[in-house]
């Protein structure tokens, strides 16, 4: 999608309050607490009852997403922009999204967070046995979910320091751990900075205010370390990185991979995945079927007939050798156009 996707959040008044016991009704992270808005209210709900059992064969790893038949509009325009997915991520899974410009990754990942852009309109999604329709976006982040962005977006008059720290004792609180006091957060906070080898002077620089685009993508990568997250969905975020930060951050990812938790990387390059290796690769990619109605060919020697696309949905799923095919013959080697 564009880069320039609103802020999630910007229904919400910023506060500088770096109070660590009052969080702030604003972030752009869920992990803070969000004063709960109508415009995040699904208003479906109540109604979407979840059939999806998560089954699981003794001694295989658990289900930690399932996503069955998801179909999701963009709120205002009610445009349809997801058509059906379905996807399965086990703990310690590493899965990539691949697809065309267009085809809807970003709008699944920012669905699965609980992007207020976004209706689901029909099918189920289960976190961890949850049914994220039933969760608020900040519910989601607390439950373990956490995503960076295509294009991260500013936080005036937050620091770096002050919104991680809020975000550590959201976590904590939802723990039922005693919050941090700022020396103590900062003991874990540093050796998370030199992980991704991140310069301390960004930490009270406001959050993203100005940052080049590497820098941002290396901001959400740290806020990750920090956080730490059950999925973490990983937005292009190769996107914008020399080849240094590039590393940095494809080792930065792989050191917070454990058996229990999973990424879902969104990506066009397959050198991403030489780094980050996905045990699974899909395909969403703008279909495009021509269907004749009439053997009587028009004026300019055509057939008549209708386009039709099939986009929004998750067309192949394999290994690693869907993107060496990609790379290779691009996307006509799976869509019909
Ligand atoms: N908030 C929105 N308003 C209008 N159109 C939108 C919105 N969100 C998504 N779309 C449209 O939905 C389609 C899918 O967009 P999305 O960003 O999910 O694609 P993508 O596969 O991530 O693309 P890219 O690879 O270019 O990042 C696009 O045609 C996009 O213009």
């Amino acid at each position: 999608m564009a880069s320039s996707f609103p802020n999630p959040f910007s229904s919400f008044a910023p506060t500088t309050s770096t109070s660590t016991s009052t969080p702030s009704p604003i972030s752009l992270h869920p992990s803070l607490r969000l004063s709960p808005s109508p415009r995040f209210r699904n208003p479906r709900r109540q109604s979407l009852t979840v059939k999806a059992s998560l089954t699981t064969t003794p001694g295989s790893p658990n289900v930690l997403l399932q996503v069955k038949n998801l179909t999701a509009v963009i709120a205002e325009s009610k445009q349809e922009i997801l058509k059906g997915i379905d996807l399965v991520v086990h703990e310690g899974e590493v899965h990539a999204i691949m697809g065309k410009n267009g085809s809807g990754k970003s709008t699944f990942s920012k669905v699965l967070v609980g992007h207020p852009d976004y209706e689901v309109t029909g099918g189920s999604m289960m976190f961890k046995g949850e049914n994220l329709l039933d969760m608020e976006p900040d519910e989601r982040s607390l439950a373990g979910m956490f995503m960076t962005f295509q294009a991260p977006v500013e936080i005036p008059g937050v620091s770096n320091i002050d919104f991680l720290h809020m975000a550590w004792n959201a976590r904590r609180r939802k723990q039922g751990l005693p919050e941090l006091g700022p020396i103590e957060f900062y003991s874990i906070l540093y050796p998370k900075l030199e992980s991704v080898k991140m310069d301390a002077t960004f930490l009270n620089r406001n959050v993203n205010e100005g940052f080049s685009g590497g820098e941002r993508k290396r901001n959400e990568i740290l806020q990750l370390a920090v956080l730490g997250a059950d999925l973490a969905i990983l937005d292009e975020i190769d996107s914008g990185l020399d080849v240094d930060a590039f590393q940095d951050v494809a080792k930065a990812i792989n050191a917070l991979l454990t058996p229990n938790n999973s990424v879902l990387l969104v990506t066009h390059y397959r050198r991403l995945l030489d780094f980050i290796k996905p045990m699974y690769v899909h395909v969403m990619v703008r279909i495009i079927r021509f269907y004749a109605f009439s053997r009587i060919k028009n004026p300019t020697g055509r057939l008549n007939g209708n386009m039709a696309s099939e986009d929004g949905k998750i067309v192949k799923t394999g290994d690693i050798s869907i993107a060496d095919q990609l790379e290779k013959e691009g996307y006509k080697a799976i869509s019909v156009v």
